[in-house]
């Protein structure tokens, strides 16, 4: 498994391209037929993709947790990227569509996934017990937001959050942008009290986003493919330009799960 250990602020100016890329990004997690891991030690982020082929495919607990179950300890988001997906949680089933995603709470023991299709999982350590429950794409609080002249027209909508699907820890949303409009987040911002993760999708093969990263007066730029993921500590902004329009889910661990928690960058303060 693909492990993130944290970086410190100081040391960010320093890392070469392959050591930036190693440090925040993560670029293999959709493989056929299997779930794939990665943990970013930042709020102990777990990150996984799964695509499914013919069998179903049981979420079983990395090694790293030592846990008996994947929600021993922990909740899960589990966000279906496209097909159709049945998640059995302890006997129970859930239907999933295309950017629906179900909140799976801490106490679980046993997830199967099966139908066609792929997942992104987001889990995160949870301190309290929390409903499992389905946030539909069509039926989550959603806001549009953005303008044509700044190429940023986009719809944000939020799943997992103070308001919306309750979590002891995780909230997470996706954000698609309209065709035409590339940027996203911006002004952006960062959050003291939380780390988090942007899982870029619908870029296509050869499309790209340039995302910015680092502590806002000392940026530095990543180039990301589709469907891979970028971790944001709480001093990083996040932000990104893409070749064409494109979703990302974007995820989040820490302190609260006050969505308005954050601290704007005036643009023109960036460096
Ligand atoms: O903390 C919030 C996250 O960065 C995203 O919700 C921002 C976002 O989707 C956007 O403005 O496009």
């Amino acid at each position: 498994m693909r492990t993130l250990p944290a970086t410190h602020p100081d040391d960010f100016a320093r890392l070469d391209t392959t050591a930036l890329r190693e440090r925040f990004l993560v670029e293999e997690l959709f493989v056929p037929g299997q779930v794939t891991w990665a943990h970013a030690a930042d709020d102990r982020l777990l990150l996984g993709g799964l695509v499914l082929t013919d069998d179903l495919i049981r979420l079983a607990p990395p090694e790293l947790l030592a846990a008996e179950a994947l929600c021993s300890r922990r909740e899960l988001a589990v966000v279906c990227l496209g097909g159709r997906l049945t998640v059995d949680c302890d006997g129970e089933e859930h239907g999933l569509d295309e950017l629906d995603v179900l909140y799976v709470g801490r106490g679980t023991s046993d997830i199967t996934v099966a139908g066609t299709g792929r997942a992104y999982l987001v889990s995160a350590p949870a301190h309290a017990d929390h409903p499992t429950r389905v946030g539909r794409r069509d039926e989550v609080f959603a806001a549009d937001l953005g303008e044509p002249e700044q190429a940023n027209v986009r719809t944000i909508r939020r799943y997992v959050h103070a308001d919306g699907i309750a979590s002891a820890n995780l909230v997470l949303g996706i954000t698609t942008l309209a065709p035409g409009s590339v940027w996203n987040t911006m002004p952006c911002h960062t959050h003291a009290r939380r780390t988090e993760v942007y899982l870029y999708t619908g870029l296509g093969t050869s499309g790209r986003v340039v995302h910015l990263a680092g502590p806002p007066d000392a940026t530095r730029s990543l180039v990301v493919a589709d469907d891979q993921a970028v971790v944001s500590p709480g001093w990083s902004v996040h932000t990104g330009v893409g070749t064409s329009a494109y979703s990302f889910v974007w995820a989040m661990a820490g302190e609260n799960q006050d969505y308005a928690d954050m601290h704007p960058v005036d643009v023109a303060e960036l460096r």
